[in-house]
Parts: C-alpha cells; structure tokens; sequence
C-alpha cells in the first residue's frame, strides 16, 4: 500500500455508503462538507444520518447497489459482506474504502483539519488512526492561531500580480512578503500591493 495525498473533487459525485451505523456516520459527516451526492444502503439506518441530506435506501445490499458508484464506503460489521463489496468493487474499478481492514481500502480517510479556506489530510497510512487524530488536533490549533484572512487577502490580489509582474522569480518574491505581511498580523491592502509591483517592475 502506498497512498498518496491526491485532493479529489467529489462535488455531485455518486458516493455509496453501505452500512448505516456509527463508523458509516463518521464518514458521512467527513464527506458532507464537499457535497457529494451520497447513498446509504443498510437494514437499519441511525437518526443521525436520516437527518443528513441523503438518499437512504432501508434494506441489505445488493450488487447492483454498486452502478454507477464514482466510490463506496463499506461500512457494515459484516466482515464477509465488507469483503465481497471490496472484491465486487476490484471487479468493476470502483474505487473503495472498508472500514474493518486497511488492507481493503483503495483510498483511506484521513484526519482532517479544515479551517479558513485550509484543508489538511492527516494520514499514518492506516498505522494508527488514533495518532493521525491526535496530529490534526495540534493542526487545527496552528490554523486557529492564523490570520484567519491570510487565505482571502493571498488570493484576491494573485491574478492581479500574475497580470502585472512578468517574471516568475519576482511574482514568487512578491508573494512571498505579502505572506510575511499576513503572517505579521496585517492585512496588506491595494496600494502595499501596488507598491511592491512597482519595487518589482523596475
Ligand atoms: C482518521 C480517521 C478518519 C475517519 O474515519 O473519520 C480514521 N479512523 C479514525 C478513528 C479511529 N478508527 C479506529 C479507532 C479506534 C482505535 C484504533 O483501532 O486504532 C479510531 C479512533 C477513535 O475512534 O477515536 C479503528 C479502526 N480504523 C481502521 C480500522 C481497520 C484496520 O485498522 O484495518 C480500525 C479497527 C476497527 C476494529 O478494531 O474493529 C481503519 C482506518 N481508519 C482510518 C481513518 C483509515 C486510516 C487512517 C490513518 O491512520 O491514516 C483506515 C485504514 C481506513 C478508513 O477508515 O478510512 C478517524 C480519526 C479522525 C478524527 O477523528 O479526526
Ligand atoms: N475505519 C474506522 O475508522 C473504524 C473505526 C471503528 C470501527 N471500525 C469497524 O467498523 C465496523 C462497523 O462499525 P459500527 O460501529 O459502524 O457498527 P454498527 O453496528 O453501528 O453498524 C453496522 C451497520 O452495518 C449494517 N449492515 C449489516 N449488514 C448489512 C447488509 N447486509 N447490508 C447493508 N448494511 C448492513 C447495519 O444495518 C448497520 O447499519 C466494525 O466492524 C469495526 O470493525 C472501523
């Protein structure tokens, strides 16, 4: 297993999840924020998940649960069912997450730290799981104590000094002291940045 960080866009994305239990909430409440469109399939369904924008389907799976899938979480405590889905998936190119073997995940769910506009995937490669949370709470600290701006203030002014600023090695060195700017606790406005176009240009 070797799994690299790639960020996917799954917005109105077809994702199943079978299974309607405590893990299978877990990562529904993880995916939810990126606005897939998701399924859960499964004899009993927890309230917490009816509550979430869903499509619930109240029953056990079947295979065909698994058309048109972009990819699926296999969450039941059925470890035979959670391995045939696995094989099923393997099978048809879907790719798959079951939450009872790291050896069965085609992609894993990492710790997330999400906050102003940042989102950091916190992954042990499925060693730990505990200590990949335990790294996004000390993150998610880090982010708190940010300029909660600095992600707005970086990417209003960018187009303007990719228009302007001609060579790459100036663009990066201007960005760079708006970052030190943001990072110092101020909020550069135009004319800081027409003003360091300018330092550039000559
Ligand atoms: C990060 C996080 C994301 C999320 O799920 O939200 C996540 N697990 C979290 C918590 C957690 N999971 C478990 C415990 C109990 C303690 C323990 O067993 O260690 C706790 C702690 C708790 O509950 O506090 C049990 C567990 N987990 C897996 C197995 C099966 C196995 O190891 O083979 C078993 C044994 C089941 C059993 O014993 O039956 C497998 C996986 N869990 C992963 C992700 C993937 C690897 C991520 C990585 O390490 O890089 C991977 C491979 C697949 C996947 O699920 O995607 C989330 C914390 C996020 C947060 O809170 O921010
Ligand atoms: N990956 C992780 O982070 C992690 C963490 C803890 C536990 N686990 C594992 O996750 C598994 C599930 O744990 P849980 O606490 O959510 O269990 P749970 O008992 O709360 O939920 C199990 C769900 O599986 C459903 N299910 C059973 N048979 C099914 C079928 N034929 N078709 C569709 N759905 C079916 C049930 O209806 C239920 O909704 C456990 O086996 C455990 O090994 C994984």
């Amino acid at each position: 297993m070797a799994y690299f960080p790639f960020y996917i866009d799954i917005e109105n994305k077809k994702i199943l999840v079978v299974g309607g239990g405590t893990v299978a909430l877990r990562k529904i409440e993880k995916l939810t924020p990126f606005s897939p469109d998701i399924t859960v399939v499964a004899p009993k369904i927890c309230d917490e998940i009816k509550a979430l924008n869903v499509k619930i389907i109240d029953r056990r799976f079947c295979d065909s649960d698994l058309d048109g899938a972009f990819c699926v979480v296999s969450a039941t405590d059925d470890e035979t069912l959670n391995g045939r889905i696995f094989q099923l998936c393997n099978e048809k190119n879907i790719l798959v997450n079951t939450v009872d073997d790291k050896e069965k995940c085609g992609f894993i769910f990492p710790a997330i730290a999400s906050k102003n506009g940042i989102t950091a995937g916190i992954t042990t490669s499925g060693k730990s799981p505990i200590y990949a949370k335990y790294l996004k709470e000390l993150f998610v600290g880090i982010l708190e104590s940010m300029n909660e701006n600095t992600t707005e203030v970086l990417w209003k002014y960018r187009p303007i000094i990719k228009e302007k600023v001609e060579r790459e090695d100036d663009r990066r060195k201007i960005f760079e002291r708006l970052l030190s700017l943001c990072l110092s606790g101020l909020e550069p406005d135009e004319k800081t940045v027409e003003n360091l176009i300018e330092e550039y240009e000559q």
